[in-house]
């Protein structure tokens, strides 16, 4: 076995244990917002076990593919048409900043209907294995922005005159990706980020921008799994082994 496939095996193995964690957090009743990604895959497996324990509470998917799994494992759904608020979402992250909890999501596409449901939320959790966090936003990963089709290449030169590198993201195969929503993602190159909120801010107010993968003051704690085992950061700072 290769060096590689040992470390990705370790990582996967945080994602897990850190999403079962969160999965412990969900109560009787509660309208639960469902993440996305590989370590929001581990999340909703332990929550379906949870289901089928008898655990009764009600799930908002952020993506067609969470959807998807949720439904093969008999997690009951709701939608926004039924309920104003979510009561605790838990999502992974790209990246995330030491001490805020401001986050980089969607390189899986889905930030927008991550964002809306984390707004919704009362509480919203990351759950993440080590490597994703970071002193400063920016670091590793490119700041998703989904746009609109019509006058993406306009959207995109605005961008660029924020400072940003601009590429439309494509598939394996040469295609535009396209999000859930029928938009497509702009990666955007920032460099490290020093002033998260004002960059979200004016991203937001480019025409043509449905909105970025830029999450900031939404995750009020976060569940990290590493080498030392599960850590769980508050946003005011604090740090507690778990
Ligand atoms: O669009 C994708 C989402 O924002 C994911 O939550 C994020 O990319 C983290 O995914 P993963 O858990 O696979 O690293």
């Amino acid at each position: 076995m290769s060096s590689a496939t040992v470390i990705n095996d370790q990582a996967q193995e945080y994602k897990k244990q850190a999403a079962e964690f969160a999965a412990d957090m969900v109560q009787e009743g509660m309208i639960v917002g469902l993440g996305t990604g590989t370590t929001a895959v581990f999340l909703v497996q332990a929550l379906g076990r949870r289901h089928r324990e008898g655990l009764r509470f009600l799930g908002i998917p952020t993506s067609v593919a969470t959807e998807k799994l949720a439904l093969s494992l008999g997690i009951p759904l709701t939608s926004f048409a039924q309920h104003e608020s979510v009561d605790l979402a838990i999502d992974g992250a790209d990246e995330v900043e030491r001490g805020t909890l401001n986050l980089i999501k969607g390189l899986g596409g889905a930030l927008l209907r991550e964002k809306i449901v984390a707004a919704a939320s009362k509480k919203f959790i990351i759950v993440a294995d080590e490597s994703k966090l970071v002193d400063h936003l920016g670091e590793h990963t490119l700041v998703p922005v989904e746009a609109t089709p019509f006058g993406w290449e306009s959207t995109e030169r605005h961008l660029g005159a924020l400072g940003a590198r601009v590429s439309p993201r494509r598939t394996p195969t040469g295609q535009f990706f396209v999000s859930d929503g029928g938009n497509l993602i702009l990666d955007c190159n920032f460099g490290t980020i020093s002033d998260p909120p004002a960059i979200e801010d004016a991203i937001r107010r480019v025409v043509g921008v449905v909105d970025s993968g830029l999450f900031t003051g939404l995750a009020a704690e976060a569940v990290i799994c590493g080498p030392k085992g599960l850590a769980h950061l508050t946003v005011t700072g604090g740090a507690s082994n778990v």
